[in-house]
């Protein structure tokens, strides 16, 4: 095995060359290396698998019969290990057979062997090259936009979840009390754990607290401790969370359902930074952040007395208002895609897709339930499927007619979606209604059908096919052209 220096042409590419024929092998190496490509010759297959496992490696040109390892074989090594390196084949037998096996096999072009100019291996290699650069960038690309689309574990794409992860991270770097409002499944404990674990706090302890969970007393208890003795059943000194949280932060989920004695508790605490255990006398002093969450307008429960209105200033310090999901459905295809990754793994099941019917049934739904209600539906798909590609039977009852059962789509309220969505699902049900009133029109049969449209035929038994316009429960055609009739039923 020999190794040309590298050469300090900075755009490029990093060829592999193998062949156990040191003639060829030197020839080839030579025109690439003049050509400025860092080159790196191998005389052994089996070493040549291993230096294409380098990820330097941009292109490999590989002879296709060597000993130990054919090339063929070879081939599909470095394709299983590196699926991205651009192969180029060397066949003295140029036959059909090999070429078509070796593109077959993911190689992206073959060299004869002798070569007719140089030219031709250079610029094979150029194109392999340039395709592989091409190919990177994109990946970068989408690697920068997905980026952008995940701010820690919340996934969204739409304008209001870009504004609420600048805001997190802003917020992140103070010790501001923060309000999330939203409604149930909007995400909005997510978001206090973004915002902890984004902060200087992260390696303190982060306390998620549901106040709706507990009773009166427990909640106190919980959150500030008590003193043994102070109650029935507190049989022994307990710190509470917030104790529990010094140094870190503390999530109040809920905070409209505490009640009136546990709210002047928590003003105390926000305004003094210290808490008194139950049945103590003295206070202790503690450094915790507080986010709370509601899903209730805590403005009106202030203006209706439900709430303190002391209190309510000093949470509301910053607030952040998470968009119910049916006003954000670009979002839903995204998080869509994110809980099929999720659950596919936990269940360790292939399943890489949804059909487009379903991805706008999930898209076009009033997710009352918000992102959990999303995530159960998902989840559920995941398990229950049985295919690659979840179609609208895999959704629960109730998906199957909503956006593509033309009939239903003016019940269908499409208010809550933006302007071309809209008009693109009503179109939708347009055409579906459009075909299936012209072939009842024309007894099912599709030569009539789509000359009486004006369409060509083809294309008539495309849109046919696209929107299952002829399903079974169609009538066959009685003047006898069963075929065109039914062709794009299953
Ligand atoms: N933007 C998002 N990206 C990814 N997952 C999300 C997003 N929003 C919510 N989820 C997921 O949805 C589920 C509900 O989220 P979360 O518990 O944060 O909602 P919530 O608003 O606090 O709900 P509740 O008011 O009922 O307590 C969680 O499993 C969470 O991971």
């Amino acid at each position: 095995m020999s190794s040309s220096p590298t050469t300090p042409a900075p755009k490029r590419a990093k060829v592999l060359v193998v062949d156990d024929d040191q003639i060829v092998l030197k020839a080839v190496s030579t025109i690439l290396t003049r050509e400025g490509y860092q080159v790196v010759s191998i005389d052994d297959a089996v070493e040549g698998l291993t230096a294409a496992k380098d990820p330097s490696i941009d292109v490999a040109v590989l002879d296709i019969k060597m000993p130990n390892l054919s090339g063929m074989d070879l081939l599909r090594g470095i394709k299983a290990a590196r699926s991205d390196v651009e192969v180029i084949m060397m066949t003295a037998f140029a036959t059909v057979e090999t070429a078509v096996e070796a593109v077959k096999a993911g190689a992206y072009d073959y060299l004869t062997k002798p070569f007719e100019n140089i030219d031709e291996v250079s610029m094979t290699v150029a194109k392999a090259a340039e395709r592989k650069a091409l190919r990177d960038r994109a990946r970068a690309l989408e690697e920068a936009l997905s980026a952008r689309n995940q701010f820690e574990d919340l996934v969204g794409q739409s304008s209001q979840m870009r504004a609420v992860f600048k805001l997190v991270e802003t917020v992140s770097h103070s010790t501001a009390t923060v309000l999330i409002q939203g409604e149930s499944g909007t995400g909005k404990e997510l978001v206090a754990r973004a915002i902890h674990y984004r902060s200087a706090r992260k390696d303190k302890p982060f306390i998620a607290v549901n106040c709706s969970a507990l009773t009166d007393t427990l909640l106190d208890a919980e959150l500030f401790g008590h003193v043994k003795g102070s109650f029935t059943g507190a049989t022994y000194n307990k710190k509470g969370f917030f104790e529990a949280a010094d140094g870190g932060t503390i999530f109040l989920d809920e905070i409209g359902d505490v009640p009136p004695a546990t709210q002047v508790r928590l003003l105390r605490v926000l305004q003094e930074g210290e808490v008194k255990r139950v049945g103590a006398n003295e206070p202790v002093k503690v450094d915790v952040r507080v986010i709370a969450a509601t899903h209730v307008d805590l403005s009106r429960a202030k203006e209706e007395g439900k709430f303190r209105e002391d209190l309510f200033y000093r949470l509301n310090v910053i607030t952040i208002d998470l968009p119910p999901l049916r006003e954000r459905p670009e979002d839903v295809p995204l998080l869509t895609h994110h809980f099929l990754k999720l659950y596919t793994a936990k269940a360790g099941k292939r399943v890489t897709g949804f059909t487009p019917r379903a991805l706008e049934a999930l898209t076009c739904n009033r997710w009352t339930g918000n992102v959990r209600e999303l995530e159960n539906v998902i989840e559920r798909a995941v398990v229950l499927t049985s295919k690659e590609v979840l179609d609208t039977d895999d959704l629960p009852p109730g998906f199957q007619e909503a956006p593509q059962a033309g009939a239903q789509v003016e019940v269908f309220s499409l208010a809550h979606l933006p302007y071309a969505q809209a008009k693109r699902l009503a179109m939708r049900a347009f055409e579906r209604r459009y075909l299936t009133a012209l072939l009842e029109k024309h007894n099912h049969n599709v030569s009539s059908a789509a000359r009486a449209a004006g369409v060509d035929r083809s294309n008539f038994r495309r849109l046919l096919k696209q929107y299952e316009v002829a399903g079974r429960s169609m009538k066959r055609s009685k003047d006898g052209d069963d075929d065109d009739a039914l062709d794009a039923a299953s």
